[in-house]
């Protein structure tokens, strides 16, 4: 479960997140949209501790994520590139952060195994292509069974199976009871995945709910987005 309540945040003296507050709920894929520039990283950073928010709060099974022990296996984040050092092997990269978390060397090879990287696994992180760093990053996120997964942009710039991969493995995983947040300024790549949408912009939620009630009466979701925001200066969707 992740919560966010009445988050607002500040930077360079410029507003980016007006009481931003939602729910993700267990065994759902909820999806986080919004055009470039609308606060989705902003607000996962909070939620994962990464930045503070001016006011409000940011929950993850009911703590703020510094409070959770052992934060691995609470949550699983795949953010920017895969965290892995270039000159380390997939394997080393998995089995070192897995001991900073307590857990069991074999958990490298049998997050390998699920993201399908363990014929990869004695390869350099700096040879992995976009797919591979993203399904790496994915088995690091995995490490410690978490319940709840956060995903931004997690499909941005793969190609059509490593979408359908990951569109895959997120609905399975939610099908397992896992929470699961996917940030995305995709709407079709969204509509295709989530069971929630919460739409965001210019830093402020402007509908959430599920995926039927968000599209309305509109023909997509897209259609709805744009009719909600009345495509303000254009969007870059
Ligand atoms: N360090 C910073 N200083 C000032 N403004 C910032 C800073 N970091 C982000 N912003 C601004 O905050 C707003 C939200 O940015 P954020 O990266 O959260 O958006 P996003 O929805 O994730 O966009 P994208 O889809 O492009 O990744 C943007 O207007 C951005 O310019």
């Amino acid at each position: 479960m992740i919560t966010i309540d009445r988050v607002s945040k500040t930077k360079s003296r410029t507003r980016i997140l007006y009481d931003v507050s939602f729910e993700a709920r267990p065994g759902r894929v909820t999806g986080f949209l919004g055009p470039n520039g609308a606060g989705k990283t902003s607000t996962l950073r909070i939620l994962l501790g990464l930045d503070r928010p001016q006011s409000g709060t940011a929950l993850i099974c009911g703590r703020p994520y510094r409070k959770l022990d052992r934060p691995l296996t609470t949550v699983g984040a795949l953010l920017d590139g895969s965290g892995a050092h270039r000159a380390r092997t997939a394997r080393a990269h998995l089995r070192w952060v897995a001991a900073s978390n307590g857990l069991p060397d074999r958990r490298a090879d049998e997050v390998l195994e699920v993201v399908g990287l363990t014929s990869d696994a004695r390869k350099r992180a700096g040879q992995f292509s976009l797919g591979m760093s993203r399904r790496l990053g994915l088995a690091t996120a995995l490490l410690g069974d978490p319940e709840v997964l956060v995903l931004d942009e997690p499909v941005n710039g793969l190609d059509p199976a490593g979408m359908r991969w990951i569109r895959e493995f997120l609905k399975d995983s939610a099908a397992e009871g896992r929470t699961v947040l996917l940030s995305s300024h995709l709407m079709g790549e969204l509509a295709e995945i989530a069971d929630d949408v919460i739409v965001i912009d210019k830093g402020r939620v402007v509908i959430q709910g599920g995926l039927a009630d968000v599209t309305g009466g509109h023909r997509t979701l897209e259609d709805a987005f744009l009719a909600l925001t009345a495509a303000e200066e254009g969007g870059s969707w």
